[in-house]
């Protein structure tokens, strides 16, 4: 493990030898996080965003060790039918949510068939119903969510909330619409960037070699604000955690300090959620 320095203060990056070693160091981290909040107030929130993440929830499946009875999940959405091969939550209910005993109930879900305002006015309707002791509320009165995984694209955009867009830089509200979105399909429904940095733990998974020169240019080059979104990820008072592989990192300057081997600080230790 080593450290970067970012705007909000240290990141903790994580690079593990392979796919599969970074899907179980992420089931550690988000059973070590969930286990923290059960123990703390009852229940366990977590926001996922789609793509090839989802993939690496794998480790959780099996896990013994966690009360999936408590979870609460927000699913970063796609203005699709549930039953489109596009939608975030089939891809979450694919590789988790139909292998472990999260109640459906738990698992904040989009309304088909809507506007894309309206769905996002629905989905934050769902966000706040939840009382204050599932879903807390910060000082500013963002939900601190316990924890958030993000994929990244190339483009640097995390959850739906992409390159000098205007949701990008939006500092109220908590589910936004998005239309015409560069990345198919042109309709979204995303967590904003204050909601995603009042996340206790918020982890950005970025694996294979195709994310390689994203994760150098956000961990190594300073851009302009909401040039690359991922860079806007600062918890407020939250852990900011980055999960690679060794591909993912071969780009980042802390190769060569391997002596030139490509070897990097292997993650032997899970990151640790905060409190
Ligand atoms: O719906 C989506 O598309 C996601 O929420 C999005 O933020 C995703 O995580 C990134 O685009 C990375 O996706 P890939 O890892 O598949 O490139």
């Amino acid at each position: 493990m080593f450290t970067y320095p970012s705007g909000g203060g240290d990141v903790a990056v994580h690079v593990y030898g392979s796919d599969f070693a970074a899907a179980a160091g992420l089931a550690d981290y988000v059973a070590a996080a969930a286990a923290a909040a059960v123990a703390q107030r009852g229940a366990f929130t977590l926001a996922l965003s789609g793509g090839s993440m989802v993939k690496s929830l794998a480790g959780l499946v099996g896990r013994e060790d966690v009360d999936f009875s408590k979870w609460v999940l927000y699913v970063d959405e796609r203005n699709v039918p549930l039953s489109s091969p596009d939608s975030n939550h089939a891809a979450a209910h694919a590789q988790l949510l139909r292998k472990v005993p999260v109640p459906a109930s738990q698992v904040l879900t989009l309304k088909e068939g809507l506007p894309v305002a309206q769905a996002a006015v629905h989905y934050e309707g769902q966000l706040l119903e939840l009382s204050g002791s599932v879903l807390p509320r910060n000082a500013a009165g963002f939900p601190e969510i316990d924890c958030v995984l993000l994929g990244v694209g190339p483009d640097g955009h995390v959850a739906s909330l992409f390159p000098n867009r205007r949701e990008t830089a939006a500092t109220e509200g908590w589910v936004l619409p998005v239309s015409n979105s560069p990345k198919p399909p042109p309709e979204r429904i995303t967590l904003s960037m204050p909601v995603l940095n009042a996340g206790k733990n918020v982890a950005v998974v970025a694996l294979g070699q195709g994310k390689a020169e994203v994760v150098q240019r956000a961990l190594e080059v300073q851009t302009l604000p909401g040039a690359l979104p991922v860079q806007l990820v600062q918890p407020t008072s939250g852990k900011l955690t980055w999960v690679l592989d060794e591909a993912s990192a071969s780009s980042l300057a802390v190769a060569d300090w391997a002596a030139g081997s490509k070897k990097f600080p292997r993650s032997e230790n899970p990151p640790k959620p905060s409190a």
